[in-house]
């Protein structure tokens, strides 16, 4: 019987569309497929954002888990209920068209899911709720965007507290009540949709992570960046563990362990 330790799932990573060289890709970032294997221990399978083109059901049937990763695209705001506006581009329709039903689908089937940053902000749209944009610019917030620099790991530099909520699944995660991340985005949670819980705020109030209320098993999003410091920083590195084991135990509990002999 192949130990449940050893196990590698398989974890669906959404794609960013972007057109360069004549061609159009469908891709992530590096950052995320390595956290995905080396924070997860599980195997990224990069999904095309192709909108209803793919049979998102049968996809879920096939994989363990579902990455949203971050973007600098920015979700459509008529996605909810908002008008598009210059301030709030630029936008990444296909990848819009292919991660709300696939978050949709996820939980729907139970399949444990990491959404980060756009992914929060997808997974609270999916779910009904709405975005702020240029949150630097609003009274009482803080700047969340990025330093401007043209090293990444100084974009993605550790720099502001977040309050992990009490008795939340975050808090069980991280066994930490405040903990520092690095913050590189324009939007936030406007409205919280309506099946999520906060699971840590900004001082400013931003919300920084939720998590689903009645999901069937592991179902958060985070406004961080726990990807790119995975190795290096603890709670970075608990997160996508206990993300891993919640893939494990689906795949457990569909006797893909029983084939793997
Ligand atoms: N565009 C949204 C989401 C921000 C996000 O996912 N940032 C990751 C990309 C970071 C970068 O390379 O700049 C927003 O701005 O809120």
């Amino acid at each position: 019987m192949t130990d449940l330790k050893s196990f590698s799932p398989l974890v669906a990573v959404a794609a960013d569309v972007r057109d360069f060289e004549g061609y159009r890709w469908h891709a992530a970032p590096e950052t995320y497929v390595k956290a995905a294997l080396t924070g997860a221990g599980a195997i990224p399978v990069i999904v095309p954002s192709l909108g209803d083109a793919l049979d998102i059901d049968a996809l879920l049937e096939r994989v363990d888990g579902v990455l949203i990763t971050g973007s600098r695209s920015n979700v459509h705001p008529t996605l909810y209920g908002a008008s598009a506006d210059p301030r709030t581009e630029p936008y990444d329709p296909a990848r819009d068209s292919t991660t709300l039903p696939l978050i949709r689908a996820a939980l729907r089937h139970g399949v444990p899911l990491l959404a980060i940053c756009r992914g929060q902000q997808e997974l609270n749209v999916a779910l009904g709720g709405t975005l702020i944009s240029e949150v630097q610019d609003l009274p009482g917030r803080d700047d969340h965007r990025s330093p401007v620099s043209e090293v990444q790991a100084e974009r993605f530099a550790i720099r502001h507290p977040v309050r992990i909520v009490a008795d939340g699944c975050f808090a069980r995660i991280l066994e930490r009540d405040e903990i520092d991340v690095n913050s590189l985005h324009r939007q936030a949670i406007g409205e919280l949709a309506e099946g999520l819980v906060v699971e840590a705020v900004a001082a400013d109030g931003t919300i920084e992570a939720v998590s689903v209320r009645d999901a069937p098993g592991f179902a958060v999003g985070v406004q961080w960046h726990p990807e790119y410091w995975v190795s290096t920083d603890a709670p970075s590195g608990r997160l996508f563990r206990a993300f891993g084991e919640a893939m494990r135990a689906r795949a457990a509990s569909r006797g893909l362990l029983a084939a793997a002999e």
